[in-house]
């Protein structure tokens, strides 16, 4: 096998959701890490109930593991940069405490994600002077994160004003190639416009970070026909792990192959733990992984890790 240039991992979301922190409030942080060993992963990302760097750094090397990075929440429009750099600074100093490899900026300036509102209507809209406000902000965060050995790495986001793939190309040519990068989410780009491929094609330079989360066609048409919201949505089953939804995998790790795309895939599929156990649906994941997209990088002559 040749050098290793993707890293697989499993998001903690699965097992608990930061943005309904109730739900699997039961699975510890060991409970968590030994299930992402079990299940044959190499890392995962920051939750918000892991502990700080001493304790943490202690329970990932005695498992072998390690942290890719962590979410945060921008408010560049609402409140201004030098409010939001504060809580972002405070944030790469943690990952830089575990070796993370990214930070994961969402703007949440207007987002519906939270509330209960139609996530596939009511989305929020900036005007131009607002985008210009967001691309800069981005653009000095950016910069900023590097001073900790980080890259900052966009997420594309249903119920945001960074949501379609118009939306996407538009945040891409508006920043700096050099301090702002795409993390590439297919669950998040087939619920809001389905254009998994073309959003991959047209970015793959700027793509430093990869969520693969998959669809349940079935549920997502009738969160859409219903008008549930993100929450209600995911709830409900909207998205799955790898190879049990409708998402063309092997295309997508194919294109992602073929540009010689160096860094993390986290598998990250949000749904209730009461009714998806997260160690069954790692699992699953794993055996996709293994079966149906690693012989595609051995035909390939890439490398891989576990
Ligand atoms: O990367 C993500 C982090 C979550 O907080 C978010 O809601 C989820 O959908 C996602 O893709
Ligand atoms: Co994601």
């Amino acid at each position: 096998m040749g050098a290793t240039e993707i890293t697989w991992g499993i998001s903690p979301i699965g097992w608990r959701n930061d943005d309904i922190p109730e739900i699997g409030a039961e699975n510890t942080l060991g409970h968590l890490l030994g299930d992402i060993v079990v299940a044959g992963f190499a890392g995962t990302e920051l939750g918000g109930f892991f502990p700080g760097p001493d304790v943490l750094n202690k329970e990932l090397e005695l498992r072998g593991l390690r942290i890719a990075g962590q979410w945060f929440s921008s408010y560049i429009v609402r409140d201004g940069l030098p409010a939001v750099r504060e809580a972002f600074a405070d944030q790469c100093r943690s990952l830089q405490g575990v070796k993370a490899d990214v930070i994961v900026i969402s703007e949440q300036t207007g987002s519906i994600q939270g509330l209960d509102r139609n996530v596939f209507s009511d989305k929020p809209e900036f005007d131009d002077e607002q985008w210009v406000q967001l691309c800069e902000g981005l653009n000095q965060l950016g910069e900023e994160a590097q001073q900790y050995g980080l890259q900052l790495v966009y997420h594309h986001h249903m119920g945001t004003v960074v949501q379609t793939a118009p939306e996407i190309a538009r945040l891409m040519d508006g920043t700096d190639a050099r301090f702002v990068h795409l993390l590439y989410d297919t669950g998040h780009c087939y619920a809001s416009d389905g254009e998994v491929l073309e959003v991959l094609k047209t970015h793959i330079g700027r793509i430093r970070h990869v969520h693969f989360k998959d669809i349940r066609q079935n549920v997502l048409d009738q969160c859409r026909a219903k008008g549930r919201s993100f929450q209600q949505s995911f709830m409900q089953g909207m998205f799955t792990v790898p190879g049990d939804g409708c998402v063309p995998f092997e295309d997508v790790y194919q294109l992602l192959l073929a540009h010689g795309y160096k860094g993390w895939i986290i598998v990250e599929a949000e749904q209730d733990p009461a009714i998806a156990h997260p160690l069954e649906y790692a699992l699953i994941a794993r055996k996709y992984i293994d079966r149906n997209l690693l012989p595609l990088a051995a035909t390939a002559d890439k490398g891989y890790k576990r």
